[in-house]
């Protein structure tokens, strides 16, 4: 038991116990984020390709506001930090 104090910063068994399953849950969480995030890159190539294959260009600024927005509006400044990153991912850095 004293190894999974350690792990989770508890000072109680109750307490890590609570922290070990809650743990489990947030890394599930995370695999299913990830996989989101491989499928937005993944639509989100077939638009940009969609468009470059008609003469146009990669990026699209007026969409990329609107999608700034979405996740301002969701959850606050620091959402639009996460779209940024979420952007450089599914087109590249500009
Ligand atoms: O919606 C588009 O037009 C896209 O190309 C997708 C996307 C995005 O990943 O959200 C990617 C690049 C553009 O600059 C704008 C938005």
């Amino acid at each position: 038991m004293a190894d999974v104090l350690d792990k989770t910063g508890a000072r109680t068994d109750e307490a890590a116990g609570v922290i070990a399953g809650a743990r489990e849950r947030i890394d599930a969480l995370d695999d299913r984020i990830i996989g989101l995030v491989q499928e937005r890159m993944a639509v989100s190539a077939v638009i940009q390709e969609a468009r470059i294959t008609s003469g146009g260009r990669r990026v699209n600024l007026s969409r990329e506001m609107e999608v700034l927005g979405h996740y301002r509006d969701a959850l606050g400044k620091p959402g639009t930090a996460l779209a940024m990153t979420l952007l450089e991912l599914c087109r590249g850095r500009i």
